[in-house]
């Protein structure tokens, strides 16, 4: 299997896989720095000399494989999450936030406020694990203790996939390229069934279509997040997901969430939307950087769904004809008929 992985899989495989360097590094024959021992293994690899660094090609591959194999293991080892907790810090008038809130590991909680009430902060809080050190002055423990300080400043124990606001690619390969490289750096066996199943759920998602072949530096931001949705939702390990308003983006949201929601896993999601905000358990309310409230979604709540739905459906043909420079009174049915 080994001998018929072109250099360039080899080169894609190292480039996307983020402890890279840590491998080089386990390696023998090792006299320079760290930095030109991976230089030179790069090299090696381009020029297919590995020889020339007293290890063949295939020996380097397996000891690969078996590294990638214990990093794992390492990680399933160390990071099995029950639960978050949040402890109170102080809002922007430096009152106190007089909180302290766990969350569980299936749990979906949304955050909700005011535009510019510190949604964002409180997810960058937990994704930095904070511990005081944060401009809200909150603590953050993971399985009620303080977290093993490791997961807070490295890659490798990272435990949070996050979907940001604001999405850039800067790399120049296709779609297919990107996801790819992703499946083969998590070990996966049908790498390609998985990238083309990906593909096609963020193509669902988003609103117009992108190719297998589409770069991703010309995607827009709606299909890059569609994109980022789906990468998180079929390859991401990471036990938390936090995700800041997937509303703004233009895809099918609630299937987005659908796609996102796994039981293992806390999902924690900023939002302005009542309906991705009733599709969560609970609600996190934040006013003047603070945590105010906590709401839990009710069945009343929940039983409204079906009506926002409905509107949301609505609204949605409504989008599409003008998006298709249709005229907004062609819709056949009005909108009091659903209200
Ligand atoms: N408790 C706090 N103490 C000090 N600064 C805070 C606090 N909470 C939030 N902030 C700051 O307030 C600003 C706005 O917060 P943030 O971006 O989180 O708002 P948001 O609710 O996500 O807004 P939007 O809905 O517009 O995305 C940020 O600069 C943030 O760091």
């Amino acid at each position: 299997m080994w001998d018929s992985l072109s250099v360039m899989t080899i080169k894609q495989l190292f480039s996307s896989y983020p402890y890279a360097a840590d491998f080089f590094s386990s390696l023998p024959n090792l006299e320079q720095s760290e930095e030109s021992s991976v230089g030179a293994y790069f090299a090696a690899i381009e020029e297919d000399t590995l020889q020339d660094l007293g290890i063949g090609r295939q020996e380097f591959l397996e000891q690969f494989l078996s590294f990638m194999l214990q990093m794992e293991k390492l990680k399933e080892d160390k990071v099995k999450i029950e639960s978050i907790t949040i402890i109170g810090g102080k809002d922007k008038q430096g009152k106190a936030e007089d909180i302290e809130l766990t969350i569980h590991a299936g749990e979906i909680v949304c955050i909700v406020g005011p535009t510019g009430s510190g949604k964002s902060r409180l997810l960058a809080d937990i994704e930095w694990v904070a511990q005081q050190d944060t401009p809200t002055n909150r603590k953050i423990l993971i399985n009620g203790q303080l977290p093993d300080m490791r997961c807070r400043f490295s890659v490798e124990h990272k435990l949070v996939a996050q979907l940001s606001q604001n999405m850039n690619f800067i790399m120049d390969l296709s779609v297919e390229e990107f996801v790819s490289m992703h499946a083969e750096s998590r070990m996966l066996e049908n790498i390609e069934e998985v990238t083309s199943h990906i593909i096609a759920k963020a193509n669902e998602l988003a609103g117009e279509q992108f190719n297998p072949d589409t770069p991703v530096t010309s995607l827009s931001g709606g299909q890059s997040r569609a994109l980022m949705i789906a990468d998180t939702a079929y390859l991401s390990s990471s036990p938390i997901v936090l995700i800041d308003e997937i509303e703004n983006a233009g895809i099918d949201r609630q299937n987005a969430l659908r796609l996102l929601i796994d039981k293992q896993k806390i999902v924690l999601m900023a939002t302005h939307d009542p309906i991705l905000a009733l599709m969560g358990d609970k609600r996190i309310v934040i006013k003047n950087g603070g945590i105010s409230k906590v709401i839990l979604t009710s069945e009343k709540e929940r039983g409204n769904l079906i009506l926002l739905t409905a509107i949301d459906r609505k609204m949605l043909a409504i989008r599409e004809v003008l998006r298709s420079g249709g005229h907004i009174d062609e819709i056949p049915m009005a909108l009091e008929e659903i209200i």
